[in-house]
This record gives C-alpha cells, structure tokens and sequence, in this order.
C-alpha cells in the first residue's frame, strides 16, 4: 500500500512536470507569433536591461524557448539589503512571476574576502560574529523578502503556480568544501592573468589606490567558482547572474569560467564536446541607482538607505520615495513595483496635471512599502505621513532623496513592532512572515550570559514574559543557532537545535565568538542577538538604538508580579519592596544604577542603529498592589527606578526579583 501511494505520487509529480513543459512550449509559440512579450523585452520596457553579457538576442531566443534558472548575489557585509539591491531584486522578482527558476545567493563566503569592486581602498575586515550576525539577519530578511514578492505579485495578478521555484543560498556551504587543488586544477588554467590585470578595478587600485591583495585579485574567481557550482548542480541549470552594471566584470568573468570547464572538465560527463545554446550562460546589469550627483546608493559609499524596518522605518522609507523627483518618478514605479505599464502611464498622467498632488510618488512610495515591509505597514506610513508631512513634502522636490532624521514632529507615533503589539495586547495576532520582528538586537553581556534561554527569549523581546518563554523551551518550539559545539566553529550556515530548558551557565556554550547568539521562535522570529559590553561604550550604542522604541516607552506599560519559583508562574505577590543591586540582572545594574529589565523593556528589539540621540528619562509610580513604569522625552540624563519584589522557591529559596 505505501508503495502503491508512492508511485501516484511521481506519477502526479511527472505529469505536472510534463504540464509545465506543455504551457512553456505554448508560451513561446505565442511570443514567437508576437502575441505575448518576452521576458527581455518586459524587462527592457521597464529600464531594468543596462547590458547584456553574451548577446541580447541570444538571451531572448533561451529565456523564450527555456524555463531557465538565475541568481542575484549579495555580500553580507551589513546587516540588511539596501533599496539599491532591490533593482537586481527585481529582475529576478519579475522572472519568479513569470515562472521561472531563482536563486538569492547570500555570499557568507565571499564576504570574507570582500569585492575590490569600484573601490581604491580595500575592505575593513569585519571581526567572524559580525559577519555570521550579519549572514544570519540577511537569510531571514531575504526570506520574508520573497513571502512578501508572493503576495505582492499576487495583488497584480501573478498568482503563484506549482512549476516556480525560488531559494536562498549561502556559498559557503559550496566554498567550504572547495580545495585550492579542485579550483587550480579545474579552473585555474583557464584564467588569464593578462585578462585579469587589465580590469579597471585592478589598475585602478594598483595605480590609484593602496595596491590589491591577493585574494582580493581572486574575488571574480570565487564568484566564478559560485556560478559554475549553481551551474552545474542546480536543477535547471544556473545560466543567468543579473547584478548592479558594476558587476559587469565579475559575471563575465563567470560566463568566461563557465564556457572554459565545460569545454576542458576532465569528467566527461560535466564536459561539453560541442557548445550547446540552450546551455549557454549569460549575464544581464541592471542601471544602478544613484544620487543625483551620480553616486552609487550602497554600502561603500555610507549612503545605503536600509530595507531592514529597524534601521530605516516604514515612515522614513516612505519618504524616502515620496521625496522623488517629477522627473524620477516615472523611472522609478517601473523599476519597483508591479504596476502594469498602462497604470503607470495614466497615473503619471494624472500626475501631470497637478504635480504638486504628488500623486505619482505616493503611488511609488505605497507599492514599495508593500513589497518590502508588507501591506499594513504600507498603509500605516501613508497614513503617518498625510499626517506629519503633508506640505512639507509637497515642496520638495530634491532628486538626491536623503533620509529624514527622526524627529518629534515626523517620527510615528503607534507602535508597529508586532512583538511589542503582542505584549501590550496578547491578542494581537501572532507572527507571520508580514509581521515578523527585524532579527537584529544588542543586548548587554550580562543579560545574556548566566540566564536561561527563557530570560533571554524575554530580553531579545521574542515573548512578553520569562514565563512565556520557559513554557515556549518546554514545549520544544524554541531553537537556537549554529552551537559552535555541535556543528564546528567555522560553519557560517544558517543551523538551528531545540533549546534546552534549565542551566543558565549552558547559555554560554553557544555564544559564537563571544559576542553572538541566534535565537529562533517557530519559523518567523528570529532575533541574532549581538553581545555588548556592559560597560559605557556599550550601553551607550544601546541607548543610542533606544530611539526607535521611544514612542513605544511612552506608553504606560503594565506591571504583573508573580510569586513562586524563579521564573515560574505563579499568584501575585501581597507586596513590593523598592531594591537596588539585587535584581537578576545585576551585571548591567552594576553599572547602570538601578536600571535593568524594565530599562531593556524600552531598549529591546533595537539595534545600535547611527540615528540622533534623544534623551529619555524613566520614572516610576507604584502602589502596594500595582506598578506603572513610563519614559518620558528629557533632555535629562536617563535615571530610571525599577520595582523589585521577593519571591521565596518551592524549595525555600528567598531572593528579590524585578518585577515584570
Ligand atoms: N545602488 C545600486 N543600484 C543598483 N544595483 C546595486 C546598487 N547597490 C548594489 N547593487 C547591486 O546589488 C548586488 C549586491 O551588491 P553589494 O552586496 O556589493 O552591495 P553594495 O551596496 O554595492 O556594496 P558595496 O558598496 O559595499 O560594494 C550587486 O549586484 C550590486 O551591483
Ligand atoms: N560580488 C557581488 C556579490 C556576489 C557574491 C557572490 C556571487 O556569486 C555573486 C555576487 C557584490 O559585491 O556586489
């Protein structure tokens, strides 16, 4: 019987695969008789095609007559996508709706070496946990990327089917096992070094800036090595990278890679004894977006405006789009969303007749968001900013958008982190791929190191209680990542084990480098908790990110108080007693005066994000049975006072306990 019930399934599987194969074809007959555009050329009207690497008519004859496979690789030396990752995003959103095979490639490997592209000056190396932090936090926002392409193509009509395939890759897991023998011996003779030394990032940093490394001389080599590895593993093949135009030099060095093993592999069945054009790899740049003085927007230039909510609000990407000029504006909803052209063509005409409306950029500014942060966040900063900005932002007409800084007239004022919503409201739906929290947190080493999984569930703001989050360990639905002690301390791939409930010394053994611990509730909560020191410097970035979350701290926040075992749930408590230096979290107390819980209950879910400091202050009112913790805007120096309460153990264990 099991075997019967497997055979109807390949069966099921083989005619669908056959289906697939039938509409393609179909497809390209009716491209081909002119009554349906091709990939390329929907592509080309919409601006994305800066060049193409290998013939753009060859390229259109593949992707019309083959369901072809294509990839977009990104470093992950920061923690988020940029908004100017999104255009080659995009090319490879589009060809996703339209059916055809991706890859994200998140380049863990390459980032340790870093791309010498466009740049005089070599990298900074990044210390292994920033990396891992920032390889981590990047998966996961590159993941809830693609959730929110479904639904976003969805809304324009591109409902999703069995035949499209996506995934995320991270090189490392190809790079880790590649020996320096495998890659000389099967690529190696096939790079030139005089094609090499001609590139002009190469000569550039050898006459204009401070000279090339060697591995910084293999970078295209690596990322050569990545495409021919998607190559010739990947089901179907890997035959097309699409990158920013400053990418051009290392995808034809791919293509280049490519054409020279499958002509030369010694294994003769990776050998190809005659070209095949429906093997063929290309290449396709898109325009990179600039400022209006020309200026790349992205990471080397220190003017990347962040996809991650976290580190550029719902409110400030907003208007960043909303402050596009007339004259961009057009370009740009082609470029970002999936508006039909005809929409696109009619809105700007209505756009035209009163500019000052700026109807076109709020059009812009709201598909962008929900593609990115979702639809209710979209809808959430359109309706903060026909109420913060109003004229302001129909006088400007800047076409080098910069970011507004967070200030008390425009920073939004609800809440829009679902965890916070959630602890406020345990009603509030739980997290989805839409509402999922941004995965970067800092958090001081004493609140982490010597607390159970449960208590740092709670300070990375995953549950709104210690108690939640012991009863989520019990349960088995919390995992922790990469345990240096179980996978191998170098392996940067992304590896999860059930948490364990109990010893808080345990913690320690999966701290990666000392400075990080990945934490995940069920599939879409996932925090990488960077460790800071408890000491000035450390606190300071953490109050620094505290800004993001001042509005969430002016709101009263509600105080239980539990009795019984440490953690454990339990009645509340007759009294309060005010404490210093006893809390469980006395490391940060130490230092702090008496902040501590409370003061991370304003800190937590923020990230040492570079926004100006606002000052905030903590006061405490209480009574016997009840006690309100509010933050206020000061230009005070921040003093908060916690309430304490004594708590006594089934095993008549005394102590003094924050309270909750
Ligand atoms: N402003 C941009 N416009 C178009 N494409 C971009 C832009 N910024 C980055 N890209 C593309 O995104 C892909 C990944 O880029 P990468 O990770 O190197 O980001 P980056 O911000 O360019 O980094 P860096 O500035 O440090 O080189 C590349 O194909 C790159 O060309
Ligand atoms: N070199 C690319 C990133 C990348 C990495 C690996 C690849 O295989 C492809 C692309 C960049 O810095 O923009």
């Amino acid at each position: 019987m099991p075997k019967m019930a497997k055979r109807l399934i390949g069966q099921k599987y083989l005619a669908k695969v056959a289906q697939a194969e039938l509409d393609w074809a179909s497809q390209a007959r009716d491209i081909r008789a002119g009554k349906k555009k091709s990939m390329l050329s929907l592509l080309e009207e919409r601006g994305y095609v800066n060049a193409v690497a290998g013939g753009r008519d060859n390229l259109d004859k593949l992707m019309t007559n083959k369901r072809i496979g294509a990839y977009v690789g990104i470093d992950p030396t920061a923690p988020s996508l940029h908004v100017g990752h999104l255009l080659p995003f995009m090319v490879l959103f589009w060809m996703y709706v339209h059916g055809f095979h991706t890859i994200s490639l998140v380049g863990g490997a390459t980032a340790k070496i870093g791309d010498p592209t466009g740049r005089t000056t070599s990298r900074q190396a990044q210390p292994s946990a920033v990396r891992k932090a920032n390889l981590h936090a990047m998966h996961y926002q590159v993941k809830a990327l693609w959730r929110k392409v479904e639904s976003y193509g969805e809304k324009h009509g591109y409902k999703w089917e069995w035949a499209w395939r996506r995934g995320i890759d991270n090189n490392t897991t190809w790079m880790e096992k590649l020996s320096v023998m495998e890659l000389l011996k099967v690529l190696g003779p096939g790079i030139r070094l005089g094609t090499m030394l001609s590139r002009d990032t190469v000569k550039n940093k050898m006459e204009n800036g401070d000279g090339m490394s060697f591995a910084e001389f293999t970078y295209p080599v690596l990322q050569a090595w990545d495409w021919w590895y998607m190559y010739n593993t990947k089901q179907p093949a890997i035959q097309l990278q699409i990158g920013g135009s400053d990418q051009y030099g290392n995808i034809v060095a791919g293509i280049d890679a490519i054409k020279y093993i499958t002509k030369n592999h010694s294994n003769p069945e990776l050998r190809q004894e005659k070209e095949d054009p429906l093997m063929t790899p290309y290449g396709l740049t898109v325009p990179l977006l600039t400022t209006s003085s020309g200026e790349k927007f992205g990471k080397s230039a220190g003017n990347a405006i962040w996809l991650d909510k976290e580190m550029t609000s719902s409110f400030d990407l907003y208007g960043f789009f909303l402050r596009s000029a007339d004259a961009d504006v057009e370009r740009y909803l082609k470029l970002f969303t999936f508006l039909p052209m005809e929409t696109i063509r009619s809105v700007m005409e209505e756009h035209t007749q009163n500019p000052s409306k700026r109807t076109a950029q709020h059009l812009l500014a709201s598909e962008l968001l929900e593609l990115v942060h979702g639809k209710s966040a979209a809808e959430e900063a359109a309706q903060q900013h026909s109420r913060f900005s109003g004229n302001r932002s129909k006088s400007t007409t800047s076409t080098s958008p910069t970011l507004s800084s967070p200030t008390s007239e425009t920073t939004p004022t609800s809440v829009t982190n679902p965890d916070i919503n959630r602890s406020l409201n345990p009603h509030a739906p739980p997290t989805n791929w839409e509402n999922a929290p941004p995965p970067n947190i800092t958090l001081p080493r004493s609140l982490v190191y010597g607390m159970t999984f449960g208590r740092i569930l709670y300070h990375a703001g995953l549950v709104s209680s210690y108690s939640e989050g012991n009863r989520l360990i019990q349960k088995g639905g919390v995992y922790v990542g990469s345990a240096p002690a179980q996978i191998g301390h170098q392996r940067d791939e992304v590896s999860f084990t059930p948490a364990k409930w109990g010893d808080p010394a345990a913690t320690e053994q999966f701290v990666i480098d000392g400075q990080l611990l990945i934490l995940r509730v069920g599939k879409w909560k996932v925090k990488v908790i960077k460790i800071v020191d408890d000491d000035e410097g450390g606190m300071e970035r953490l109050r620094k990110g505290a800004e993001r979350d001042y509005d969430e701290a002016r709101k009263p926040v509600k105080v239980r108080k539990w009795k019984g075992g440490n953690d454990m749930p339990g009645e509340p408590v007759r009294s309060t007693k005010r404490a210093s230096g006893e809390s469980p979290v006395s490391g940060f107390e130490a230092t702090h005066r008496e902040g501590g819980r409370d003061e991370l209950k304003s800190l937590r879910g923020t990230e040492n994000k570079d926004v100006p400091q606002r000052p905030f202050r903590a006061s405490t009112d209480s009574t016997d049975e009840s006690a309100r913790i509010r933050m206020h805007a000061s230009d005070r120096p921040v003093t908060i006072r916690k309430q304490m309460s004594e708590w006594s153990g089934s095993d008549g264990s005394k102590g003094w306990r924050s309270v909750d």
